[in-house]
């Protein structure tokens, strides 16, 4: 693994090793057509079971003057070398070096903890010898879960892949609309999309288009995670749009849309103390969450097992539209130290 000089300082003083991989072989690199190599399962996964932890060969700075990558090519081991230049370069010689041009096809966007002092979060880019090898679909169906401590990538389902599916990762922001998506990828990755969701009609195209608006609009609603279920658990419309919105996510094929609004959704349940909806919606959750967010799963299924007793804020809004309370704050105590609950109410 190579990393550029200035990534030294956002690493913890103790690297953990990666995490292990699934226990049999989930999938296999293998020829993907006119997209070149591809990802593809070798088994049925079911959804958020873990498919493969890949670490770097290379981690650069997301922004960099040009020729600044080619520095580090005479310092990258010759296994390295060799695995990187098996990758693909969707660029021209007269835009970049190969080296260069291979590290922009191929690297994905991480995050590192800013050094002790700084405010920021820094974003590098890295270059993966299998993950790279995903190619993009404007589905969400897998979700890439970055561990800085460990300086390495785990990318999980976020659906059932069936044995023989192709495993695709997405390359751009797949909410925005179809024309932009093309033009992203085409200027970047040098390819027309045909994903399932792009080589539709125009008219399928602009359904799509106004049905990922809308959910962008969720998931960027300020404290989307905390505020939601208490309006949600208040205002019939708000939970007729939620549900709505899981629609739309299955529709478009946003899986990994799907768990944060199923979480919603059954907290909201919870709330009114509606045992056999809430049921529902957090069995999803506790079914996406299982190797992607154990501790979500885990929390969950405990809620599941036995609702009433162990979820502290049970039917607490049914409570209070029964005692006719329009505007309500939550308890804020150490004893009530979930995020999710500190939130004002509004409405009948
Ligand atoms: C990160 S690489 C993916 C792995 C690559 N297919 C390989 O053989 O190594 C990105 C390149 O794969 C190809 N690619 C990825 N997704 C594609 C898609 N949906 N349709 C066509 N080509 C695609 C493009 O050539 C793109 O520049």
């Amino acid at each position: 693994m190579l990393l550029d000089a200035s990534i030294i300082s956002h690493l913890p003083k103790h690297l953990n090793p990666p995490p292990p991989g699934p226990a049999t072989p989930a999938f296999i690199i293998a020829d993907a057509g006119s997209k070149g190599a591809g990802l593809f399962a070798l088994r049925d996964i079911p959804a958020g079971a873990l498919i493969l932890v890949d670490q770097p060969i290379l981690a650069v700075p997301a922004i960099a003057p040009t020729g600044a990558y080619d520095a580090l090519l005479p310092r990258l081991p010759e296994t390295s070398r060799d695995a990187l230049f098996a990758l693909t370069n969707a660029k021209s010689a007269s835009e970049c070096g190969i080296f260069e041009g291979i590290v922009w096809t191929n690297a994905s966007q991480i995050d590192l903890p800013a050094p002790t002092g700084s405010p920021n979060v820094s974003e590098y880019g890295a270059v993966f010898p299998i993950l790279s090898r995903a190619n993009h679909s404007c589905a969400l169906s897998t979700t890439l879960k970055w561990d800085p401590m460990s300086f390495s990538a785990a990318l999980y389902a976020q659906r059932t892949l069936r044995a023989g599916e192709e495993i695709h990762h997405p390359y751009i922001d797949v909410l925005a609309p179809r024309a932009l998506r093309r033009a992203q990828l085409a200027d970047r990755y040098g390819f027309h999309c045909t994903c399932p969701h792009c080589d539709v009609l125009d008219a399928t195209a602009a359904a799509s288009d106004a049905a990922r608006a809308e959910l962008r609009a969720w998931v960027s609603m300020p404290d989307f995670d905390c505020q939601l279920p208490c309006h949600w658990s208040n205002c019939d419309l708000q939970r007729a749009a939620n549900l709505r919105a899981l629609a739309l996510a299955e529709q478009e094929g946003l899986d990994a849309l799907r768990v944060m609004l199923a979480e919603e959704i059954a907290l909201g349940f919870a709330l009114l103390g509606d045992e056999a909806r809430f049921r529902v919606s957090a069995a999803q959750v506790v079914e996406l969450c299982e190797g992607y967010d154990p501790v979500r799963a885990t929390e969950f299924r405990a809620w599941v097992a036995s609702p009433q007793t162990t979820f502290r804020l049970w039917g607490w809004r049914a409570k209070q539209r029964l005692r006719g309370f329009n505007s309500l704050v939550l308890p804020i105590s150490p004893a009530n130290s979930d995020d999710r609950f500190r939130v004002e109410v509004y409405g009948p």
